[in-house]
């Protein structure tokens, strides 16, 4: 004989069960929930007083139109007991995501999956540990200090009006990049990876956030910059592609960001570009900055 179906706890579902609830329909949390998955939820609700379980808050908001209404309906119950009970319009949105919230969900997992995966120089003990120093290099080939120094620097020596716009208007990209990764860092506030060591060469306050990964858009951003406005032979230019993509997987390997973080950051450093190149400072439209620094 068929043994009756149980529920979490072990306690046997259907009509003598039925003063509790039947889990797994999809109107009581078949579809998942934020904090566990609903089955489990009324299982637990079916055996506790309501307001036991002080974990998730959802739980509660839930728990009091079901014990209101006595029971869920159940297989063969009477016609009375038939219809769903009606549950808060938050708790229904809740228990039915979207197909994006599946999507969505499910693109984070194999993110956080994917980026676990590659974090293989996350610290001295992992797999590819010994690399970690050659990773750490190319972060600082990255960093945000270098390339501000070293414009300035160049700018200081540039004797030429061409050189000098084009170092101005990097100099003003790199700004522009700082800027936008740390407004967006600070509004999306995405922590690093568990697995990450917070041993980072100097980092604003912004930065123990990860998305998205300034590497990525600096790598992104400078190298569309260096491609459209330096005259470069064919392998030098390859040379700068594979610096940016190598630097973007490097920050998963050190295990600083997830994959998003980095594919977004790439994304955001192109169109920063394009926005450096709609903008374009020149002695034309922005006299003043070349008189001002003519000066110096
Ligand atoms: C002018 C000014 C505010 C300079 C600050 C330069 C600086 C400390 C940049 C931080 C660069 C950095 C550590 C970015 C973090 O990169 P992720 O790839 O880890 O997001």
């Amino acid at each position: 004989m068929p043994s009756p179906r149980r529920n979490v706890e072990g306690r046997p579902l259907g009509a003598a069960a039925s003063s509790s609830s039947s889990p797994g329909s999809p109107a009581h949390g078949g579809g998942g929930s934020s904090c566990s998955s609903r089955f489990e939820f009324q299982s637990l609700l079916s055996s506790r007083a309501p307001g036991a379980d002080a974990t998730c808050p959802r739980l509660r908001a839930s728990e009091s139109p079901v014990h209101r209404r006595g029971s869920f309906p159940v297989a063969g119950a009477g016609p009375s007991q038939a219809s769903p009970p009606q549950l808060p319009e938050e708790d229904r949105m809740d228990l039915n995501p979207s197909f994006l919230g599946i999507a969505l969900r499910c693109l984070l997992a194999i993110d956080l999956w994917l980026s676990k995966k590659l974090g293989v120089c996350a610290g001295e003990s992992s797999s590819w540990g010994s690399m970690r120093p050659l990773m750490k290099l190319l972060e600082i080939s990255g960093h945000g200090i270098p390339w501000l120094l070293g414009t300035l620097y160049c700018l200081s020596r540039s004797n030429s009006w061409a050189g000098r716009e084009v170092l101005m208007n990097l100099l003003f990209a790199l700004l522009l990049d700082l800027l936008l990764v740390a407004l967006l860092k600070g509004l999306v506030r995405r922590r690093r990876p568990a697995h990450n060591q917070m041993d980072m060469f100097v980092t604003l306050s912004v930065d123990k956030y990860s998305f998205p990964s300034g590497h990525a858009t600096r790598a992104a951003l400078v190298s569309r910059f260096i491609l459209n406005h330096l005259v470069l032979a064919i392998p030098l230019r390859v040379l700068v592609v594979l610096w940016a993509f190598i630097l973007g997987l490097s920050r998963v390997m050190l295990g600083r960001h997830n994959v998003t973080d980095v594919a977004f950051g790439f994304f955001l450093g192109y169109l920063q570009y394009s926005i450096v190149d709609y903008c374009w400072l020149s002695p034309q439209n922005a006299p003043v900055l070349f008189v001002l620094w003519n000066q110096q």
